[in-house]
């Protein structure tokens, strides 16, 4: 039985544990000699049934906390296989941190799926969970000498070359050179590469009674049904309030003037897979009528019953100023 772990996603992979239903792809891609010669503990020829060997091994050894060899799955299929082995105490694996808890990672990607960056987005993600959830302060690696797609992997993951050796390899028949990799938290968490920054400007619509508008994010969009302010991302070379100004005719079909934009405060907020920058601005003036230009939902709401409408989280810690301010 597989043992139980809560699978690792990445942008584009889930990295989970093998089930025996892997053994026959994963067969089929280790036993490739461009694949199998890169490998220390793979032999070749791949006999059909160290697959299945291979897959109760790591359930054992998983549920042992020994070690943490997992399937990489991309879009449902799988692509590879990514693990990570701790040092045993005293064991002074080549490589191995001289103190600490450190675990030794190697990882594969069947030849359909070279090229895509995969390798260092599983190895990536795996080293850092383990980092944070077994708590290493180490994380080594070796890749063959002549391997340097291998190599440019772990220095992309933030590994830093620790020295030269000679490892057996079982596909090569005996021991090959390798360059050593290391590195802890700090070197892995420097690596990851930073979110992009998404400007996007909003405005709280203010009318004479004091009630705030609000616009239902549509189906079919990120967050759909959550309530935002309205506006949105600021055009490369617009400003935030050129933004607004195009945005609210768009949207609301109304004329603002800059004049008439306060700015009033601004979120800053890490989405998944942005960063989210949005000045929020007050305005009280405009021309026209407000009409949802875009089939949303609208809606006219008194700053105390803001926090009954769900809202994007950026927009949380803004509800409470407006509600404080207003
Ligand atoms: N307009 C607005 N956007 C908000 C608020 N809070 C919040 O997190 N956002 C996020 C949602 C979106 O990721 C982004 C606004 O971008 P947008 O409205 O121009 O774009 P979108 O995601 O709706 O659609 P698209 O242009 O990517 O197709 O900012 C808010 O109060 N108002």
């Amino acid at each position: 039985m597989p043992p139980d772990f809560t699978p690792l996603r990445t942008a584009r992979l889930i990295l989970r544990p093998l089930a025996l239903e892997d053994a026959a792809p994963l067969h089929r891609l280790v036993n490739d000699w461009e694949v199998a010669k890169t490998l220390a503990r793979v032999p070749f020829p791949y006999p059909r049934e160290l697959a299945d060997e291979w897959i109760a091994s790591t359930w054992v050894q998983m549920a042992e906390g020994e070690a943490w060899h997992l399937a990489i799955e991309a879009a449902g299929t799988l692509v590879g296989c990514v693990g990570l082995t701790l040092d045993r105490p005293g064991g002074g694996q080549p490589g191995g941190p001289p103190g600490g808890k450190g675990a030794e990672l190697g990882y594969w990607v069947g030849r359909p799926s070279w090229g895509q960056g995969l390798a260092p987005e599983a190895a990536g993600a795996l080293s850092r969970w383990a980092i944070e959830s077994l708590g290493l302060s180490t994380i080594h690696a070796s890749a063959l000498r002549d391997n340097l797609r291998s190599q440019a992997v772990l220095r992309r993951i933030g590994l830093q070359p620790a020295g030269e050796a000679m490892q057996p390899f079982l596909s090569r028949g005996g021991p090959m050179p390798v360059l050593l990799f290391r590195g802890g938290k700090a070197e892995l968490q420097a690596a990851v590469p930073p979110k992009p920054v998404v400007l996007v400007a909003a405005v709280a619509l203010i009318d004479p009674d004091g009630r705030i508008l609000l616009a239902q994010r549509p189906p079919g969009k990120p967050m759909a049904g959550l309530w935002e302010f309205p506006g949105g991302k600021v055009d490369p070379g617009e400003t935030p309030e050129r933004a607004l100004i195009r945005e609210l005719k768009e949207e609301l079909d109304i004329d603002v003037t800059e004049a008439c934009l306060g700015p009033f405060t601004f979120a800053s907020h890490a989405y998944e897979k942005f960063h989210l920058l949005m000045p929020l601005y007050l305005c009280r003036r405009w021309g026209g009528q407000v009409r949802g230009m875009e089939g949303q939902t609208l809606a006219w709401v008194r700053p105390q019953k803001l926090a009954e409408y769900p809202m994007p989280p950026a927009d949380v810690p803004l509800v409470a100023m407006l509600r404080d301010f207003l």
